[in-house]
């Protein structure tokens, strides 16, 4: 049996007089695509937090592959739904940064961002500045960037969510492609359904009372999956499932915010 790459036992998280995260218990093994999905302020982002070693837990353990989050950082990437490029460098030079930071030759940097500028569709616009790029465009640069050390663990936080549908659907599809050929294990948190069901192995719906899990649904579609997988009737079936499951969670809390 696999040891579990992610294990959180029993994390629970206090700000002050609030309990944000309360027992929350999830084993995660190497290259499953988790999504959260639950009501507004119940504690997903500060899950994401947590695991990337950015806050403190008030009890309970989290360890990604055998290590505290805050010994582990090289592992991991956080994509945020803002892109967070540096306006005055060009997209290759974005890319290059965390290879940059971490002491890398010019070469090996040049190479790196140039072979994920390619993967992510941009190496036609490596020498473009942020404010040349679409938004679509500024997320896959983000991608690329979050992608240069090779992190084990991808924490995704609403990444598409300021994107328009068409947009957000075909990055859907490229995210899933880009883990064919870079393998990482995700977290990835949104508040669409049907983005959760199109990449997710496995979606943690939470409550809004304490941020506990509510319901993990397992989804079977095989990867790669194409966008045509979004007009088949599974998968509207199991996104009508999920979000039957999601109404019910936000039924079980009062409040949230
Ligand atoms: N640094 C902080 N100090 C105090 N309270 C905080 C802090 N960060 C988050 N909170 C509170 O913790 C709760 C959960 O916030 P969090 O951002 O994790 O929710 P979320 O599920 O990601 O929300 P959304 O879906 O709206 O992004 C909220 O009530 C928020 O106000």
């Amino acid at each position: 049996m696999s040891e579990a790459l992610i294990s959180i036992d029993g994390a629970t998280k206090q700000y002050g007089e609030q309990t944000v995260l309360d027992a929350f218990s999830l084993q995660v093994n190497a290259g499953e695509f988790i999504s959260l999905i639950g009501p507004s302020g119940c504690g997903k982002t500060t899950l994401l937090r947590l695991l990337a070693g950015l806050t403190e837990l008030s009890g309970g353990a989290i360890t990604i592959d055998g290590k505290a989050p805050q010994t582990g950082r090289q592992d991991l990437a956080y994509i945020f739904q803002d892109p967070t490029l540096l306006p005055w460098r060009n997209a290759r030079r974005n890319v290059e940064l965390p290879l940059e930071l971490k002491g890398e030759t010019e070469e090996k940097r040049r190479e790196t961002a140039d072979s994920l500028l390619k993967l992510v569709g941009l190496e036609d616009a490596a020498e473009k500045y942020p404010r040349q790029l679409s938004g679509g465009m500024r997320m896959r640069a983000s991608l690329a960037r979050g992608l240069s050390l090779n992190p084990k663990l991808l924490l995704l936080d609403e990444p598409f969510g300021a994107l328009d549908a068409m947009t957000r659907n075909r990055l859907n599809a490229e995210l899933l492609l880009l883990r064919e050929r870079k393998p990482f294990t995700a977290f990835f948190v949104t508040h669409s359904v049907s983005e959760a069901v199109f990449l997710s192995s496995k979606v943690v719906i939470m409550s809004p009372h304490h941020g506990r899990i509510s319901a993990v649904e397992q989804v079977e579609f095989p990867f790669p999956r194409q966008n045509s997988l979004r007009e088949t009737l599974e998968f509207q079936r199991v996104s009508a499932k999920l979000t039957k499951l999601l109404h019910s969670a936000e039924l079980e809390g009062s409040k949230c915010d």
